[in-house]
């Protein structure tokens, strides 16, 4: 018997528009082989949302988002704003309201290379091999949300760094009941040595170890765990950190997994679930065509995985995925100078390759 559920899909801008299709096909696709019903619905935010209404969460998508059982979102941003700091409404604080309102306070970034891709990234394959890390990224709390300021001359600036400690308890408990399932490893980054903020964080993580105690349990500063990353990435298991720290180390984690291109995230909390690339809007490549969409259908398996148990259905979107790879095929971000140019594949081919795959 299939199920019946409801997908909102929130395509953003700049390239989220065109991965995001590709995300919300391979769904489509899925829901027919296995006999499920997914209905969408789509929802604007970001610069789009700015442009038709003024305000880069409208109240229209939060309702849909609240409606629905798990939401597909693509990237946010412009340049317009990028390079215009003293905008007052921008794209990205649609993104940390809905993030906020739905409660999504624990983020899941799994770094995990293809086999295919050792030769993607700019590390060497013999440092890459094996490397398997599951991140979590706390996502409501932290200077991101904490109080910001400006004085009435515009010449100085503050943003609170500030964690409560029932924010760290529930993130830390996620992420030792997820190292219980994997290399019972966890690695908690901070910045204890300067910070108060991180002072508490890791207190609060000494106190949780204690209920863990079959979890191997470390705590490191962010400045070392960033060099550790690209020294030794197979010494991580599940690693356990703040809203900005998490959010610098698993862009730099990418190169791990070989491209920005490749990594999905979940983010889950008090209710729905919600799946997105871990990429931005990428102006550079937006309306080329050439934008990877895999880290969009990756978050799709994600989805069907964590917010629709459905984990037979995500395991076959990973193996067409890696089919996909063992055949040859490459967007521009994973190719190297060996890849013949037939094999040299734009964001609708690669996605079409995938679906073949699926099939
Ligand atoms: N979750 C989000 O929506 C999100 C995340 C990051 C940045 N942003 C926003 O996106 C805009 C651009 O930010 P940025 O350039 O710093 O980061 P970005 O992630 O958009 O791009 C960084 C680099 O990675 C490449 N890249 C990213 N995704 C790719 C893909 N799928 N295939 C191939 N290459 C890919 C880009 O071409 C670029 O060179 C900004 O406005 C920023 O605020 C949004
Ligand atoms: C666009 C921005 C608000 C966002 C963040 O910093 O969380 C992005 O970089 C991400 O990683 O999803
Ligand atoms: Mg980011």
């Amino acid at each position: 018997m299939g199920i019946a559920k409801k997908i909102l899909v929130i395509p953003g801008d700049g390239i989220g528009q065109e991965v995001t299709a590709w995300g919300k096909k391979v769904l489509e696709v899925i829901a027919a082989n296995y006999k499920h019903t997914f209905t969408f619905d789509e929802g604007i935010m970001g610069h789009v949302a700015i442009e038709a209404t003024g305000d880069p969460l409208p109240a229209e998508t939060l309702d849909k988002a609240r409606a629905s059982d798990a939401i597909l979102f693509g990237a946010i941003g412009h340049a317009k704003y990028d390079n215009d700091p003293s905008a007052k409404v921008r794209p990205e604080q649609g993104l940390l309201k809905i993030r906020k309102e739905l409660g999504l306070y624990a983020n899941l970034r799994p770094i995990k290379l293809f086999d295919d891709l050792l030769q993607a990234s700019s590390i060497k394959p013999e440092i890459l091999q094996g490397a398997d890390i599951l991140f979590f990224r706390e996502l409501t709390g932290d200077v991101y949300f904490g109080e910001k300021q400006r004085s009435e001359d515009r010449a100085t600036a503050s943003d609170l760094m500030i964690y409560h400690k029932y924010e760290v308890e529930r993130i830390a408990r996620k992420a030792f009941e997820a190292a219980r399932t994997r290399r019972k490893k966890l690695c908690s980054v901070d910045k204890a040595n300067v910070l108060e903020a991180s002072r508490l964080w890791r207190e609060v993580v000494q106190e949780i170890a204690k209920d863990y105690p079959d979890v191997e349990t470390e705590h490191m500063f962010i400045d070392n765990a960033a060099m550790q990353l690209i020294k030794d990435p197979k010494r991580f298991d599940v690693v356990v950190t703040g809203n900005l720290f998490g959010d610098i180390l698993t862009d730099e984690a990418s190169q791990i997994a070989g491209s920005m291109g490749m990594l999905a995230s979940a983010s889950v909390g008090d209710r729905v679930g919600f799946y997105e690339p871990i990429h931005g809007s990428a102006h550079d490549i937006a309306g080329k065509g050439i934008a990877n969409p895999l880290a969009s259908i990756l978050s799709a398996a994600l989805l069907l995985d964590i917010s629709f148990g459905l984990k037979e259905e995500s395991q076959r979107v990973i193996r067409a995925v890696d089919a996909t790879l063992k055949q040859g095929y490459r967007t521009m971000d994973i190719a190297n100078k060996h890849t013949p140019n037939d094999f040299l594949l734009g964001t609708d081919a690669m996605g079409a390759q995938v679906l073949k795959n699926l099939n």
